[in-house]
């Protein structure tokens, strides 16, 4: 792995749990290369933002180790602050003023440069309603204007919590297509969700988390393809019985279903293609069978949740993961 924005090693804080035992984040280790999205998940009780606010100094680690671009943190944290920009929090904006003057206020309080305040209306798609009274936002807009604040200070390291909490399909959509152009802009972003729908959409790599442990990460490809023992391929060809030999001889694992072969353990299906040319049989099909992030997701995490979280506590939230957590 590169370069990282975030490392920790067995990274420790818990609290005592009602009942007995412990809740929080038990030793953790967590690696978010530099540049791109990073996706942080876990289910709802799972430490993610406990985490996160360690990694801000907000509250201290018991024990383990944290670096933020390298720098050790708490430690050395004044260091590096200052590249990074954090939405943990509903940040507080004056109502009565439109958007780009209460960023023009912000943007007068830290010294950014002129220009600053419409590029980052630009950078979170708010331009065209900058005028507008910050009372008249749409939750979504209201989320937008909050990245774009923590974007005056041009920060390497964007940390989202949740960011998409409450929001409707377009609102998330928008918050997606932000974070992305800021990924591709070269930044760091690390989003923490229990939505994978969404992550699994825009994160470049991921962690998932349960019970305050590294379940599973790196690129969304390889957690999915780790977990399944690489990807399953669907193929239509006119002669299955010797296009299964020709693949098992190759030391793929074939099975024949309704006319058609499952193959699995193919790195790339480009490989199963030529190996068929290669025996005089063409493929009418071929259909990577993809388990998505969140079929994956559920089964590291099952039984992960906070079996003891309050019902109702995320209402609102994924149905699915709620439902998951307490499988
Ligand atoms: N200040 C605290 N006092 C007691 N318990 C806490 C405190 N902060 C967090 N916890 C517990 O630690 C566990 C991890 O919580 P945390 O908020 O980090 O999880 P999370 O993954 O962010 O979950 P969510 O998706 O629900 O926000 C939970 O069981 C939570 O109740």
């Amino acid at each position: 792995m590169g370069d990282l924005a975030i490392d920790t090693a067995a990274l420790r804080r818990t609290y005592p749990r009602r009942g007995g035992g412990r809740v929080g984040v038990e030793s953790l280790d967590l690696h978010v290369p530099v540049g791109g999205v990073h996706g942080f998940l876990g289910p709802n009780g799972s430490g993610k933002t406990t985490t996160i606010r360690m990694l801000l100094g907000l509250i201290r680690p018991e024990s383990g180790t944290m670096r933020v671009f390298g720098h050790e943190v708490p430690q050395r944290l004044p260091e590096v602050i200052g590249r990074v920009g954090a939405i943990v929090e509903s940040p507080k904006f004056f109502p009565t003023f439109s958007a780009r003057r209460n960023l023009d206020l912000l943007a007068g309080a830290i010294g950014a440069p002129r220009g600053k305040v419409e590029e980052v209306l630009a950078a979170t798609a708010l331009s065209d309603r900058a005028g507008d009274r910050y009372a008249t936002y749409s939750l979504g807009m209201k989320q937008r204007l909050a990245i774009a604040a923590t974007l005056l200070k041009s920060p390497d390291l964007l940390i989202f919590d949740e960011p998409t909490n409450g929001l409707d399909p377009g609102g998330i959509r928008e918050i997606r297509e932000t974070m992305r152009r800021l990924g591709d802009e070269g930044r760091t972003v690390l989003v923490s969700s229990h939505i994978l729908a969404e992550v699994e959409q825009v994160a470049d790599t991921v962690s998932i988390i349960g019970r305050g442990r590294l379940l599973a990460e790196g690129t969304v490809a390889e957690v999915i393809g780790a977990a399944d023992g690489g990807t399953t391929v669907k193929v239509g060809v006119a002669d299955p019985d010797t296009a299964a030999q020709v693949l098992t001889a190759a030391g793929l694992r074939v099975r024949l279903e309704a006319g058609r072969l499952r193959v699995r353990g193919a790195a790339d299906p480009a490989r199963i293609t030529e190996l068929l040319a290669h025996a005089g049989l063409y493929v009418n099909e071929l259909t990577p069978e993809r388990r998505d992030l969140e079929r994956v997701f559920l089964d590291l995490t099952a039984g992960q949740g906070l079996e003891q979280d309050t019902p109702g506590r995320h209402a609102g939230r994924d149905a699915v993961l709620a439902g998951g957590e307490r499988a």
